[in-house]
């Protein structure tokens, strides 16, 4: 309780109006009250009334009661009629049921079945595979054995080469071209695979098929030591040519001469797509790549050896000087002719012949003289050589005193080997020996047909040049391959020129070219056959071309 006087006053007056609040509440409440009250009272009352008029109605409904019980029958009835139904309907689903039962079953019985068929299927599909796996395995071992079995045959075969004179015959198909196109001639032109009648079989044998209407059809294999299809390389190609630079600077001399018809690819071949230089590197021909090989071996083993290059065509049997650029006759469009080494006629003087450093000044050299080279347009190809073009490269090595007649290669990075031969009995002392050997790259003119090429006035003389001094080399390998006592070399002056290379002891390699087309199939068989011919040259093995330095080769 508060303590003085003015604090009970205060008390006693929040006390007094709190009870006024809540007697005011109550108040309030008891309004509420009364209301509710009057409510319930209300309810009552209708209740009541509520209740009489419901005594009042059902005696009225007694009659309409009775009047609907025929009504009530009918519906019971209806509900007994419907129930039945309900049975029978029941029944036959139930009948139905059965049936879709038995026929799941069925189906479920026939997927079982399938499913185990399938595994046995599966099974016997895994036996395959393994069957197939063990196929290949053992096609893959049986090829490993065949790709030994070639390896050694072609080691065996180089060495029968060797034994029987060093004369190799590669033969390559250029690819399909436009030129190869028959004017007017539709399946040619339609179908560049029909027109294509002769193709590579395998690395060494070439097949030539062509079934031409109103001309007896051809079926026919040759075989050569390699054989390149359409899609080979410049750098496959002189795979094959390279070993042969080893050789060269062992002393050997080397000869790789291209042989084909007219616009079979011998350019190609040999010198690029554009024998004027300006080909990307990997169109280059043998020529660039035999110079720039030659020069990296020699870089690679010291001392550097002298070289010397000297190129000359034999154009209408004439031999003719491509480097005497300094000569009048040549600036003026006459030719100086030259003569063949060792020819009886000495008015004649012998080619110009250059000292070169390097690979590069040795190219520029040969791009010169190709420019002075003959050339003209024909029918069958719009570049066409009219000449034997000959590239000389001459390698005077000096030979150290433990060097005389190792087998070939011995030294050198790769090899063409050849078997070990006796060694030479040695030189006297003082005396220091040299090997002195040539590589000759030749460019053969293609041969041709006068009626196709479409020759005429000093062109068919050409033409019949070319045919007559390809000819006289074909007589040459005849003569040789038949042992003959007389070797017909002075025939033409390209035999003569290439004497040492096909009768004497060099490594010579006949790159034979042919085209695929249907077009040019004469020509090519004659190709063939002059290849064929030429691998059964035999000629002894080669030997190295030492000599004394003052004494001649
Ligand atoms: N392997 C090849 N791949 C692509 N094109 C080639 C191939 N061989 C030759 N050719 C093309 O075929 C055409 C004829 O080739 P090339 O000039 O070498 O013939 P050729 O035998 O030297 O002819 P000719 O004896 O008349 O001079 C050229 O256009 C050349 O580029």
């Amino acid at each position: 309780m508060p303590a003085g006087g003015s604090l009970w006053g205060g008390f006693w007056e929040q006390r007094a109006r709190q009870l006024q609040r809540q007697v005011q509440s109550f108040k309030t409440l008891n309004v509420a009250l009364f209301f509710s009250v009057q409510q319930y009272q209300e309810r009552i009352r209708e209740n009541r009334s509520e209740a009489t008029r419901s005594l009042a109605g059902d005696g009225r409904q007694q009659p309409l009661r009775r009047s609907r019980y025929p009504a009530l029958n009918q519906l019971c009835q209806g509900v007994r009629r419907l129930k039945e139904d309900l049975k029978e309907f029941h029944a036959s689903s139930l009948v139905l049921l059965r049936g879709y039962q038995a026929e799941w079953e069925a189906c479920v019985s026939e997927v079982a079945a399938a499913v185990g068929g399938m595994r046995l299927d599966a099974e016997a599909l895994q036996a395959c595979q393994a069957t197939a796996a063990r196929l290949e395995q053992s096609l893959q071992e049986s090829r490993a054995r065949l790709r030994a079995e070639r390896q050694r045959r072609r080691l065996l075969h180089n060495a029968l080469v060797e034994l029987r004179g060093n004369l190799r015959v590669h033969c390559r198909i250029r690819p399909l071209l436009p030129l190869d196109n028959e004017p007017g001639d539709a399946v040619s032109q339609s179908s560049a695979v029909s027109a294509e009648v002769v193709r590579a079989v395998d690395d060494e044998t070439v097949l030539v098929k062509c079934n031409r209407p109103g001309h007896p059809s051809i079926n026919k294999t040759y075989n050569f030591d390699r054989v390149y299809g359409p899609a080979e390389s410049q750098s496959v190609v002189f795979g094959d040519v390279c070993p042969l630079l080893t050789s060269l600077l062992d002393g050997y001399n080397v000869c790789v001469m291209a042989y084909g018809q007219t616009g079979s690819g011998k350019s190609y071949t040999m010198l690029g797509p554009h024998s004027k230089g300006g080909e990307s590197h990997s169109d280059m021909g043998i020529v660039p790549r035999a110079v720039e090989e030659l020069f990296r071996l020699i870089s690679e083993n010291p001392p550097s050896p002298e070289v010397e290059v000297s190129v000359v065509e034999v154009y209408n049997n004439d031999i003719v000087d491509l480097l005497a650029k300094d000569s009048p006759a040549v600036t003026s469009g006459a030719k100086r002719e030259v003569t063949a080494a060792g020819d009886a006629r000495k008015e004649a003087a012998p080619p110009t012949c250059k000292a070169v450093g390097s690979a590069s000044e040795l190219l520029r050299l040969v791009r010169g003289g190709l420019q002075h080279r003959a050339r003209l347009p024909t029918l069958v190809h719009e570049d066409s050589s009219r000449s034997h073009l000959i590239v000389t490269v001459t390698v005077t090595t000096a030979l150290g005193p433990d060097s005389a007649d190792p087998p070939t290669g011995a030294g050198r990075k790769s090899s063409v080997c050849g078997p070990a031969r006796p060694p030479r009995p040695p030189e006297p002392a003082g005396r220091a020996e040299q090997a002195c050997a040539t590589l000759q790259l030749v460019d053969l003119a293609g041969s041709e047909c006068a009626g196709v090429s479409g020759a005429t006035g000093p062109a068919l003389r050409e033409t019949s040049w070319i045919n007559r001094s390809l000819a006289a080399l074909a007589d040459v390998l005849g003569a040789l391959s038949e042992h003959r006592g007389h070797v017909p070399y002075r025939n033409s002056r390209l035999t003569h020129l290439l004497q040492d290379s096909l009768g004497g002891d060099a490594k010579f390699l006949v790159l034979l070219c042919v085209s695929p087309s249907q077009k040019h199939v004469a020509q090519t068989l004659q190709g063939l056959g002059f290849g064929t011919r030429a691998r059964q040259v035999e000629r002894g093995q080669a030997r190295r071309r030492p000599r004394s330095r003052t004494g001649a080769v």
